[in-house]
């Protein structure tokens, strides 16, 4: 019954866990971007893919009635927690002088397209807390459904639910 308080929380608690098993989902892809780019050479920024993503991203959001400025920002907030993941491990690499890996999956057949399938998925997750985001119940729920992200460090977690906290 949706007029029952302790159903609808319990609707809401376990739409935040399905967004932090979503956050740490897409995270867990930063690692294999990493090894592609260290065998690749390649930039571990790419500020255009990042644009294309954002772009993508604000149109959807308005198909859905989600915030498109709210939605950009979420994604920026994952793209550098991402990047902050690829640079910790590259930083290890290069003191450990490690050999390109093999194999290693290729970036834009086997990695980005796990991202983007992610991408639907995390809006429509993002939108289910967007309304009541700055609720007090929902601030608590932030905190205390956080531990899919419990496997990255603080400031990875803390760059990654930057958008989702109230001033
Ligand atoms: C993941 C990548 O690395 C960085 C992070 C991105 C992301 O999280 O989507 C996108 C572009 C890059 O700045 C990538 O190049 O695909």
């Amino acid at each position: 019954c949706t007029h029952s308080p302790a159903v609808a929380t319990q609707a809401k608690e376990q739409q935040v866990q399905h967004l932090f098993h979503l956050i740490a989902q897409r995270l867990e892809v930063a690692p294999l971007v990493a090894r592609s780019k260290w065998n690749s050479g390649g930039a571990i920024n790419d500020p255009a893919r990042e644009q294309f993503i954002l772009e993508e991203v604000q149109k959807q959001a308005l198909a859905i009635g989600l915030n498109p400025r709210f939605a950009a920002d979420f994604f920026q907030s994952q793209f550098d927690a991402g990047k902050l993941i690829q640079q910790q491990l590259h930083q290890e690499w290069q003191q450990q002088n490690q050999a390109p890996f093999s194999p290693a999956p290729d970036l834009a057949r086997d990695v980005r397209p796990v991202l983007d399938a992610l991408s639907p998925q995390l809006l429509t997750a993002i939108k289910q807390v967007e309304a009541d985001r700055c609720q007090p119940y929902m601030q608590r729920l932030l905190q205390t459904e956080a531990s899919p992200l419990a496997q990255f460090n603080t400031e990875v977690r803390k760059i990654a639910v930057r958008t989702l906290q109230c001033p």
